[in-house]
Formats: structure tokens, C-alpha cells, sequence
């Protein structure tokens, strides 16, 4: 089994070995299971518990004071699942994984996908604040109000920081947002030498209105899966889903590129369209891996079994 994870592309991290000694800790998980899919699952299992990642415990907060997870998962014969905005729910890979085999849908959101997690024994009501989410929400200056009120807020706020949190370009001081308290979103993909699956999952982005969906669980954007190559993103949400990131990495191998070559291409393609940040993963049906990003950094690790 090949696997490579990567923990959100972002500006650099502030304890990069702690990080990285998770992500190896998830790339060994999705190394020793039986097939890509129980593979990139147990993967995203390990670092959606690990509250220095912004997926399932440790996810970003959205302006309402909700943690809410969103998750995709694809194998290459193109079946698909999807699932987001689910407050209280740990593994939304799971709950995207029981969209993909029990339903006959692709995406289920919010109170339903969270309905559908309990049917499914998903653990729901999870408390996903960590530590460093409350210390950095309680650093914010957040105003009472509905939604008009929070838009106002956010409006602001949303996107002066980078896709994982961290400050960017900010003059707001210590204000908390994007500080180094940040926390980063999870993808990973697998191939057994016959077939490929990818996942991502995510807490979304610091400070978007309550109910915002990114490219996650969108498909193509945060995620693709296909004969060709399997693919997670990582970045600005609303801009890779403008590009269909991730399927632009697969048409690029349909079209001829390894993993590594069409993985740059795209990113390179996704930085002059969009001028924005952002991070891909891939395995190709070689079973080639590749990795790129144009943000200051994006911490990925791989196994080969
Ligand atoms: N850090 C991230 O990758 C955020 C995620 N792509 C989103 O926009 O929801």
C-alpha cells in the first residue's frame, strides 16, 4: 500500500516536528490497511483526532461559535461521498464514507448528515474545541448579533489570514486571529498497485459565517478520484473550488503528466488564475506520488508497504 498525507497548506508552521511526527503517525495507519479506501480513512482518522490540525477535533470556528467538519472521500471507479457542516462531528470521513456506501446520494449536509452519523454509529455531539481553539476565540472580539451582525464582523475578518489560520499581512496585532494557535486541514490518498482512493477533511477556514461550505466536500475541488489518479487539496477554499483544483491534477494526468508533474502544473495554473495560496496531493496510476503548493508550506509524509 502507498499512502501520503499532507497537513494543510498554509504559511510555516510553528512546531513542524510535532506535526510531522502525526502525519507519519497517519501515513503508517493508512499504510498497514487492507484496501485505499480503509486506508486514506484511518489516515484522516489519526489527524481529524489531533487537535493541532484544523479537521475534526481542533477545527476552525465558525462566526456563530460552532466548529463545524466537512469531508469527501472518492475511489477511481468514480463513486463518491460527501458530507459538511456537521457540528460535533469528530470523523466527518466517516460520516462522507457512509454517503459514499449506504446512500444513493454523493453529499448530505448539516443536521442530516449529522442524523445520518448517529444511524451509522459515527460518534456525534463531539466536543471539537481544542486548547488552542479556545484560547484563540476567547482572544477575538466576537459581537453579539444574527447573521447580519456576524456578516459584518467576518467581512473583516474572513481571508486576513491564511487558509489554515495563520496571520497574513494583518495589522490587528495580537487580535488572535490567524496567530500561531492555527491548526490545518487533512487530506490523503492511497493505491494498492490496482486502485486509488483520496480523502479530505476539514474545519474550513478561521472565521467564515456560520454555514459556510469551502471546496472540500465539493467534487473535483478539495478532492478527485479516477482511473487516472487519485488527488486532495489543501488552500483558499472558494478559489479552488472556482478551479476544480483537484480534477484539474487528474486531467492532467488523463492527459499524459505523472503525479509530481501534473501537480505542479495545476498549481501552478490555480496560483495565475486566482493569485491565491494552495496545496495539492496525488498519486497516479503508476503509482507515482506528487505533491506541490505555492503557500509557504504544506507538510505532507508517505509510506510505501
Ligand atoms: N485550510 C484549508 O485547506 C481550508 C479548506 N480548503 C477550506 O477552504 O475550507
Amino acid at each position: 500500500m502507498q499512502v501520503i498525507v499532507h497537513g494543510g497548506a498554509g504559511s510555516t508552521p510553528d512546531e513542524p516536528e510535532s506535526r510531522q511526527a502525526v502525519l507519519d503517525e497517519a501515513a503508517n495507519a493508512g499504510g498497514t490497511a487492507e484496501t485505499p479506501v480503509d486506508a486514506v480513512e484511518a489516515a484522516i482518522h489519526v489527524l481529524e483526532s489531533s487537535p493541532r490540525f484544523n479537521a475534526g477535533v481542533g477545527g476552525a470556528v465558525q462566526s456563530d461559535g460552532f466548529v463545524r467538519t466537512d469531508a469527501s472521500i472518492m475511489t477511481d471507479d468514480r463513486s463518491v461521498g460527501a458530507a459538511c457542516s456537521m457540528p460535533g462531528v469528530e470523523h466527518a470521513v466517516s460520516v462522507a464514507r457512509v454517503v459514499m456506501e449506504e446512500t444513493p446520494h454523493g453529499f448530505v449536509s448539516g443536521e442530516h448528515a449529522v442524523a445520518l452519523a448517529e444511524e451509522y454509529g459515527v460518534e456525534t455531539a463531539v466536543d471539537l474545541w481544542s486548547e488552542r481553539t479556545r484560547a484563540k476565540w476567547a482572544d477575538l472580539e466576537v459581537p453579539e448579533g444574527g447573521v447580519g451582525v456576524q456578516l459584518e464582523w467576518i467581512r473583516d475578518q474572513y481571508g486576513r489570514s491564511d487558509p489554515d489560520g495563520r496571520e497574513e499581512d494583518s495589522d490587528e496585532g495580537d487580535s488572535g486571529v490567524g496567530d500561531e494557535h492555527d491548526h490545518d486541514t487533512v487530506g490523503a490518498v492511497a493505491f494498492d498497485g490496482e486502485s486509488l482512493a483520496a480523502a479530505t477533511s476539514t474545519g474550513g477556514r478561521w472565521l467564515a459565517l456560520a454555514g459556510r461550505v469551502g471546496d472540500v466536500p465539493q467534487v473535483g475541488s478539495g478532492f478527485y478520484c479516477c482511473p487516472a489518479a487519485g488527488v486532495s487539496a489543501t488552500g483558499a477554499g472558494e478559489d479552488i473550488a472556482r478551479v476544480t483544483l483537484s480534477r484539474r491534477v487528474a486531467r492532467h494526468v488523463e492527459r499524459g503528466l505523472d503525479a509530481g508533474a501534473a501537480a505542479d502544473l495545476a498549481i501552478e495554473e490555480f496560483g495565475e488564475l486566482t493569485g491565491s495560496s494552495a496545496g495539492v496531493i496525488a498519486i497516479d496510476s503508476s503509482g507515482r506520488l506528487g505533491s506541490a503548493f505555492n503557500s509557504d508550506g504544506m507538510q505532507t509524509a508517505s509510506v510505501e508497504r
